[in-house]
């Protein structure tokens, strides 16, 4: 399927969207709330309720919802990173639900995740090398002149120099992390990626650059994006469809263009309304013309 969507059309990525990539049938999962003296857990919190959502190749389906609605939850349940307490998820076909550790650690190189903050992500105390090349040595069967190569390359497809290499976090910029953060991901030729608010900590005038760069390289390596995120200006640049959370819930899932153009739902009305005005807002987000600014 040839994306025909505004966004697409933007910045002259065409896409191709292909097999089903990331599969969720049902996903529930609750959080202990409260618990009593004894450490008995007395209160739940329904984070995640019976949520089901396909991610085809090549495509971004954003998950969009208020501060609390279950997303994040959803993107860590994907990759089994935290235990869902039922459902089922599927990964480039395989039922990773109930895969034993070191086959799932084998997943983790083809579904892989770029969190909100890169301070936080990236070990402060490791070499940005070491960081990148991380995922490789945990996957196994990389040998060292092939972890340096690749290092190499994607350090200079997200817009960093060698000169980056060995730097640690603390001497460099929250939008140089993220593409730090951004090479660690795709280090291990992931087909799948979960993008929870991958811009969102990021000063607002190298967001588009950063967002640019998810665009191209999903392009170039036909990524299934499942790309979080509460900015509905910004899923409008990204999202090929839409799917809206509330509560723990998908309340609305459809493309992006008709969902913006003429959603029934009362609460993705209510989330698009809180849309800036195009006016001169700072805050309102605007496609970059290039990724090509190390910010
Ligand atoms: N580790 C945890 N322990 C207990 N409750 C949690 C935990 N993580 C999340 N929650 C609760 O689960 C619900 C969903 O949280 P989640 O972070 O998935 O939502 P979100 O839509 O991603 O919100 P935000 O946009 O603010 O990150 C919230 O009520 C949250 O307080």
């Amino acid at each position: 399927m040839t994306d025909t969507t505004a966004a697409g059309a933007h910045a002259g990525i065409r896409k191709n969207t292909g097999d089903v990539a990331l599969a969720i049938e049902g996903l529930t999962k609750s959080y202990p709330a409260k618990r009593n003296l004894l450490g008995r857990v007395t209160e739940t919190v329904d984070a995640v309720r019976g949520v089901s959502l396909e991610v085809r190749s090549g495509e971004t389906l954003a998950l969009v919802g208020e501060s609390g609605a279950g997303k994040s939850t959803v993107g860590r349940l994907a990759l089994r990173l935290i235990e869902p307490d039922t459902g089922s998820i599927k990964v480039l076909g395989d039922d990773i639900t109930a895969m034993g550790r070191s086959d799932l650690r084998k997943v983790r190189g083809r579904a892989t995740m770029i969190f909100q903050d890169p301070f936080k992500s990236l070990n402060p105390r490791a070499q940005i090398k070491y960081s990148i090349a991380e995922p490789m040595l945990s996957q196994g069967g990389y040998s060292s002149s092939d972890r340096d190569k690749r290092v190499a390359a994607l350090l200079d497809r997200v817009g960093l120099t060698a000169h980056h290499l060995e730097r640690f976090p603390y001497e460099m910029s929250g939008g140089q992390l993220q593409r730090v953060a951004i090479a660690r991901a795709l280090v291990t030729d992931p087909e799948v990626v979960v993008c929870d608010e991958p811009v969102a900590a990021l000063d607002m005038s190298i967001r588009s650059h950063v967002i640019n760069l998810l665009r191209e390289l999903q392009a170039e390596r036909n990524l299934a994006y499942l790309f979080i995120s509460h900015d509905m200006s910004l899923v409008r640049v990204i999202a090929d469809r839409i799917a809206v959370m509330k509560r723990g819930e998908i309340v609305e899932c459809d493309e992006a263009a008709a969902l913006f153009s003429d959603s029934a739902n009362e609460y993705t009305r209510t989330l698009l309304s809180a849309i800036p005005a195009a006016h001169p807002s700072q805050r309102t987000f605007r496609p970059a013309p290039t990724s090509r600014i190390a910010g």
